[in-house]
C-alpha cells in the first residue's frame, strides 16, 4: 500500500439542502468518508442521501492538523447533517405507508413502545432552562416512536414534516393549525415528536456556534409546560398577569426588545400545549408580541403555529375562550379562524379499557347515559381502604383549598407518629455584586414555578407522599410526576437528626407506588436516594440569577384536578362533589386514569356528571370546526 505523504486539498462546492439536495448529500460523503476510487463511493442505483444514510457509520471528520474545537465541530456537522436526513426520511416514510389501517395500533405491542417522554427525560429538567441545550433523541427512539404512531398521529406528523419542507425550501405560507382530540389520543405524545423533528430538520441551516433556537414550545401553566419540556407563556413572552378584562398591551423597548428579538431571529415554530386554558387575550399577545419579535405587521410575526389542545377540557380561568374574539376585538381579524383545525380521535391512554373510553367520550360532550353513571356509581362504593387507603394513593380535588385542607390533615395525621421537620432551601445570589449571599426574600419568585419548581420550604415528617419534580434517571422511571413515600431522611455527618431548623439533609429515601421505578438504585429495603437538587432562576425586580439548592419534591397527598391536566396516572381517588365548579372538570379529572379500575370516587354529585359536565359553546365550536374540516 501506498501512503500519500503530502497533503492534498479536496475541493468540493457549498451547497445546502434548498440549493442542491443530491450535491449537498455528495459533497458530505465525499468529505466525510475515506476514498481511493471515488466512482466506488455510491451504489449504482442509490442517490447521495441514501448513501449517505447507508453509509452513516463511516463518517467522520477526516481532518488533520486541526484543533479539538475544529474537530469536534465538524463531527457535530456530520451529527445534525445525519439527524436531519434521518427526520426528512422518516417524515417521507411515514407518507408513503398504507393508509387503509382503521386504527394503525393495531399491530404494534406494547412492549415495542418507546415512550417519547422516556428520551427527553434523560435530559436534566431544569425547568424554564434552554430545553434546546439538552441535545437530541437518539435515531433509535425518534424512529421507534414515529413508527409507534398510530395512522392519524402519523397522518398529523406527516402534514407537519411536509410543512416544515416548504419552511426550508422558504415557502411564504406558514402554517397555523390547531390540534385538538379528547383526553389521552395522544396530542402531547405527538408534539414532542413534532418539536424534535423541527429540530433536527433546521439544526444544519445555522451554524451551530451560534447556538440558534428554532422552535419553542409553551403552555400555561408550569405543570403543563413541564409534560412537554416547554415554558410557561408568561415567560416566554413576558404576559402581564390578568386582571379582569384588560387588554392593554405594552410593547417592549430597549434591550429587552432587542435581546427578544435575537432570541427569536431564527425561530420559525412555535407550539403551544393544553390550548383550552389559553384565553383569547392571551393569544392576541402572543400575536403582537411576535410581531415585535420579528419586526414585522405578519399574522403571529410569520411564523408556523401549532397549537395542541382540547377545548372540551378545562377552560382559562380568566379572559374569553380561545375561540371567542371578545367584542371589543372585533374591529381586527379574528386570530382564531386563522387557524385550520386537525383531529385525533383514537383514545392511546385508556386504550385496554374500552367501556371506560366510550363513558368519557360520552361524558365530553354531555351525554352519560343511565348504565353509564351506575359505572361511576359503583366507582363511588368502592372501599377507601388497601389500594385506594388514604396515603397509598393520590387524591384529586377540584378546588386549592380542599388539596390544602388534605395535605395539612394528612402531615397532621402522620405527626402524631412522625417528627415534622421543616426543611429550607438554600438560595444564593449568582450576580458578581452579591455573588454567594442570600438574597432579599422579596426578590425571590412567589410561584414555585418560576423558582424551577423547588420550594422553598417543605414540612417533611416521615411516611409523606410526594412527588418528584426533577428526571432523576429516566430509563429507571425516576421522572418528574413519579409519587411515592419518604421512608426515611438522611441528615449530614451520619447524623439522626435535623441539628437546626430548616436544615436540607443530605438525601432522603423514597419507596415509590411504581415497583418497577429507580430499580437500579433502589436499597435492601427498595427505596431511592433523592438528593437536593440545583436550579439557576431569576430573580425578581431586577435582582438577576438565584441559584437555590433544595429537595426536589412536593408533598402530594392530594392535587387539584387543573395541576393534572397533561398527565396521566395508573389510579386515584377523585373527588366529584358538589366543589366541582368548572365545565369539563370531571371529565379531565377521570380521563387522568388509565382503567376504570384505577378510580375511586371519595365522592360523586350525579348533576356534575350528568347536567351539562361540557360547556355549550366549546361543544358548538367543535362542531363548527368539523364541518369547516368536512367541507375541505
Ligand atoms: N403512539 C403512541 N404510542 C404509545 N403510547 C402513546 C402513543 N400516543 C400516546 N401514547 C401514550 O398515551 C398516553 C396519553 O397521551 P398524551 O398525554 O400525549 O395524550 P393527550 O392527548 O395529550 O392527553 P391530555 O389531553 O389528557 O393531555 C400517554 O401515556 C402517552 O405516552
Amino acid at each position: 500500500m501506498r501512503v500519500r505523504n503530502k497533503p492534498a486539498v479536496l475541493r468540493t462546492r457549498y451547497y445546502t439542502l434548498n440549493s442542491d439536495k443530491d450535491g449537498y448529500y455528495y459533497s458530505l460523503i465525499v468529505c466525510h468518508i475515506p476514498f481511493r476510487d471515488e466512482n466506488q463511493l455510491m451504489l449504482e442505483d442509490e442517490t447521495p442521501e441514501s448513501c449517505f444514510l447507508r453509509r452513516k457509520d463511516e463518517l467522520r471528520p477526516l481532518l488533520t492538523n486541526v484543533s479539538s474545537e475544529d474537530f469536534a465541530h465538524a463531527e457535530q456537522v456530520i451529527q445534525q447533517a445525519l439527524a436531519q436526513a434521518t427526520a426528512l426520511n422518516v417524515a417521507r416514510e411515514t407518507r408513503c405507508e398504507n393508509v387503509t389501517r382503521e386504527t394503525g395500533f393495531e399491530n404494534i405491542r406494547d412492549d415495542q413502545i418507546i415512550n417519547a417522554d422516556e428520551h427527553i427525560y434523560q435530559y436534566q429538567d431544569d425547568y424554564c432552562e434552554d430545553v434546546e441545550e439538552r441535545g437530541a433523541m437518539t435515531d433509535d427512539i425518534f424512529l421507534n416512536n414515529i413508527r409507534g404512531l398510530n395512522i392519524q398521529q402519523k397522518n398529523l406528523f406527516q402534514r407537519i414534516s411536509t410543512a416544515i419542507e416548504k419552511d426550508l425550501h422558504g415557502d411564504d405560507e406558514k402554517l397555523l393549525l390547531f390540534i385538538t382530540g379528547g383526553a389521552g389520543s395522544g396530542k402531547s405524545f405527538v408534539l414532542k415528536l413534532l418539536v424534535e423533528q423541527i429540530k433536527r430538520c433546521y439544526a444544519p441551516t445555522v451554524d451551530l456556534l451560534l447556538k440558534p433556537k428554532f422552535v419553542e414550545v409553551g403552555s400555561l401553566t408550569g405543570v403543563a409546560a413541564r409534560q412537554v419540556l416547554g415554558k410557561t407563556l408568561h415567560s416566554l413572552f413576558s404576559l402581564p398577569i390578568e386582571k379582569g378584562n384588560s387588554t392593554a398591551y405594552r410593547r417592549l423597548t430597549g434591550e429587552k426588545l432587542e435581546q427578544e428579538r435575537r432570541k427569536w431571529r431564527n425561530i420559525s415554530w412555535l407550539v403551544i400545549d393544553e390550548v383550552s386554558m389559553v384565553s383569547y387575550e392571551n393569544l392576541r399577545m402572543i400575536h403582537l408580541r411576535l410581531q415585535e419579535f420579528k419586526n414585522n405587521d405578519k399574522l403571529f410575526g410569520g411564523i408556523n403555529i401549532v397549537l395542541f389542545g382540547d377545548i372540551m377540557q378545562l377552560p382559562p380561568v380568566k379572559g374569553h375562550w380561545c375561540f371567542v374574539q371578545p367584542p371589543w376585538n372585533a374591529a381586527e381579524v379574528n386570530l382564531w379562524h386563522a387557524f385550520s383545525f386537525c383531529e385525533l380521535t383514537i383514545n392511546m391512554r385508556q386504550r385496554n379499557d374500552t367501556e371506560f373510553v366510550d363513558l368519557l367520550n360520552n361524558l365530553r360532550v354531555g351525554e352519560l347515559t343511565t348504565s353509564q353513571l351506575e359505572l361511576l356509581c359503583q366507582r363511588r362504593r368502592v372501599a377507601l381502604d388497601e389500594e385506594f387507603k388514604d396515603g397509598v394513593v393520590v387524591r384529586i380535588f377540584p378546588t386549592v383549598k380542599q388539596v390544602d385542607e388534605y395535605n395539612n390533615e394528612m402531615t397532621a395525621m402522620n405527626s402524631k407518629q412522625n417528627r415534622v421537620y421543616t426543611i429550607r432551601s438554600i438560595d444564593e445570589s449568582r450576580e458578581v455584586a452579591t455573588y454567594g449571599k442570600r438574597p432579599p426574600d422579596n426578590v425571590i419568585p412567589k410561584d414555585v414555578n418560576n423558582c424551577g419548581g423547588l420550594l422553598s420550604e417543605v414540612k417533611l415528617p416521615v411516611e409523606s407522599r410526594v412527588m418528584l419534580r426533577r428526571n432523576i434517571s429516566v430509563s429507571d422511571g425516576l421522572v418528574n410526576g413519579a409519587m411515592g413515600i419518604v421512608k426515611t431522611i438522611k441528615w449530614p455527618s451520619l447524623r439522626r437528626d435535623q441539628l437546626e431548623e430548616g436544615e436540607l439533609p443530605d438525601c432522603i429515601l423514597v419507596k415509590f407506588d411504581d415497583e418497577s421505578i429507580g430499580n437500579r438504585l433502589k436499597d435492601s429495603d427498595g427505596c431511592v436516594a433523592i438528593p437536593p437538587v440545583v436550579a439557576t432562576f431569576q430573580g425578581t425586580k431586577g435582582y438577576g440569577d438565584i441559584e437555590r439548592r433544595m429537595l426536589p419534591i412536593i408533598l402530594c397527598w392530594a392535587v387539584t384536578v387543573h395541576k393534572l391536566q397533561g398527565t396521566t396516572l395508573d389510579k386515584a381517588v377523585i373527588d366529584l362533589g358538589k366543589k366541582v365548579f368548572a365545565k369539563g372538570q370531571a371529565y379531565v379529572a377521570l380521563s387522568r386514569v388509565k382503567t376504570l379500575e384505577g378510580i375511586a370516587l371519595s365522592d360523586l354529585e350525579p348533576n356534575k356528571v350528568l347536567h351539562k359536565p361540557h360547556d355549550g359553546r366549546a361543544l358548538a365550536e367543535m362542531q363548527r370546526l368539523r364541518g369547516l374540516h368536512t367541507r375541505d
